[in-house]
């Protein structure tokens, strides 16, 4: 049973609003920051890590965002474009905002952390009349990411994109991607996302992310709780995220669905929500039910997890395919 209903006859499969930003990820793997000499760089932000997964997934596929006016806003924009991602509402900024920067450790396979440089980033200076209506109009699904949200005027710049998605119709999804260190106060992050839930089709976001949303501390709430809220608004499937333990999704029938992770290699754990994102996000797109989109969205995580980079590493279809038929004849296993 579909139970998305996804526009049909648009120009535009996908289109993604938020960050732009730069990865460097270490080179010397399993050891702390502190002692790591050498990254490579790799375009990121998770919306953007998203909508490359998309395009390599065979959708159509535009961005909206700010970049910095120097090499590093340059390298993003063209990379956008090798990957078919149409670039039309990526707007420069003039201000002498810079690129966010992610440099990532990792010290095991489970132990990775991230350290932002995110001080006047061109990403959250994002404005109102930057955002083209048309853009919106052309999309069958719109994706916003929770960051954005954290300050004015990408806040401001996010919320009249949700209005143009509703106006002409997109399905819109939220992924929460809550990074702390963008925001002020759990409390202020709580009142914007639950905002911006409120608008949205489908809402996607880890365990810990819905348990800020609610204000519970961790384990004061479970997951259908969490889920049946959003029934009462817009929402018409929610994901809970568990990590390598797999993931559940709600559906406003009163159903759950559930979704193993794959075994994988793993080099690192950061990238699996936003490849997950990407391929759940194609199968709902084509109509497949709700476990199969979760489980292609798996295959995908466990690719980029078994990965250096998380846009660079976005699979194509095939390849998600393939390796989910490889785990199920025992050809891969856990490392
Ligand atoms: N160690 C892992 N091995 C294989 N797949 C994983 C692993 N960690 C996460 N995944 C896959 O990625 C999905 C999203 O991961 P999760 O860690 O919950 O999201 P996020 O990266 O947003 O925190 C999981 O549901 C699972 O399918
Ligand atoms: O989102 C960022 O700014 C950093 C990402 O590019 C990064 O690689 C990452 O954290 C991916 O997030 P995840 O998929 O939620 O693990």
């Amino acid at each position: 049973m579909a139970y998305l209903p996804i526009p049909e006859g648009k120009e535009l499969d996908f289109v993604a609003i938020g960050r732009l930003c730069i990865d460097l990820n270490a080179n010397e793997i399993n050891r702390p920051m502190e002692e790591t000499m050498t990254f490579t760089k790799y375009v990121g932000g998770s919306p953007a890590n998203i909508c490359i997964g998309m395009s390599r997934l065979g959708m159509r596929t535009s961005f909206i965002g700010k970049v910095a006016d120097d090499q590093m806003g340059r390298f993003i924009v063209s990379y956008l474009e090798k990957n078919g991602i149409d670039t039309s509402n990526v707007v420069t900024d003039r201000t002498g905002a810079v690129t966010g920067l992610a440099f990532t450790e990792i010290k095991s396979p489970t132990d990775c952390s991230i350290l932002m440089y995110r001080d006047n980033v061109a990403d959250l200076l994002l404005e109102t009349s930057e955002v083209l209506e048309e853009t919106v109009a052309k999309a069958k699904v719109l994706l916003i990411s929770g960051t954005a949200l954290a300050k004015s005027p990408s806040r401001e710049a996010v919320f009249l994109t949700l209005d143009y998605a509703k106006k002409h119709g997109a399905t819109i999804i939220f992924d929460l991607d809550y990074r702390p260190y963008t925001w002020t106060s759990k409390e202020e992050t709580a009142i914007y996302y639950n905002l911006a839930s409120e608008k949205c089709d489908v809402i996607i976001g880890t365990r810990e992310e819905f348990d800020m949303m609610e204000q519970f501390e961790k384990g004061q709430r479970d997951d259908r709780t969490t889920a049946s809220k959003w029934f009462s608004y817009q929402a018409k499937i929610v994901v809970i995220k568990h990590g390598k333990e797999g993931s559940i999704a709600y559906t406003q029938d009163g159903e759950s669905h559930t979704a193993n992770s794959f075994p994988a290699k793993v080099i690192k754990t950061f990238g699996a929500g936003d490849s997950y994102a990407a391929g759940f996000i194609y199968g709902l797109m084509h109509g497949w039910t709700v476990e199969k989109s979760m489980e292609f969205g798996s295959g995908a995580a466990a690719i980029v997890v078994s990965s250096h980079s998380c846009s660079d590493a976005m699979p194509t279809a095939e390849q998600v395919q393939d390796y989910i038929t490889r785990c199920k004849n025992g050809e891969i296993t856990a490392s």
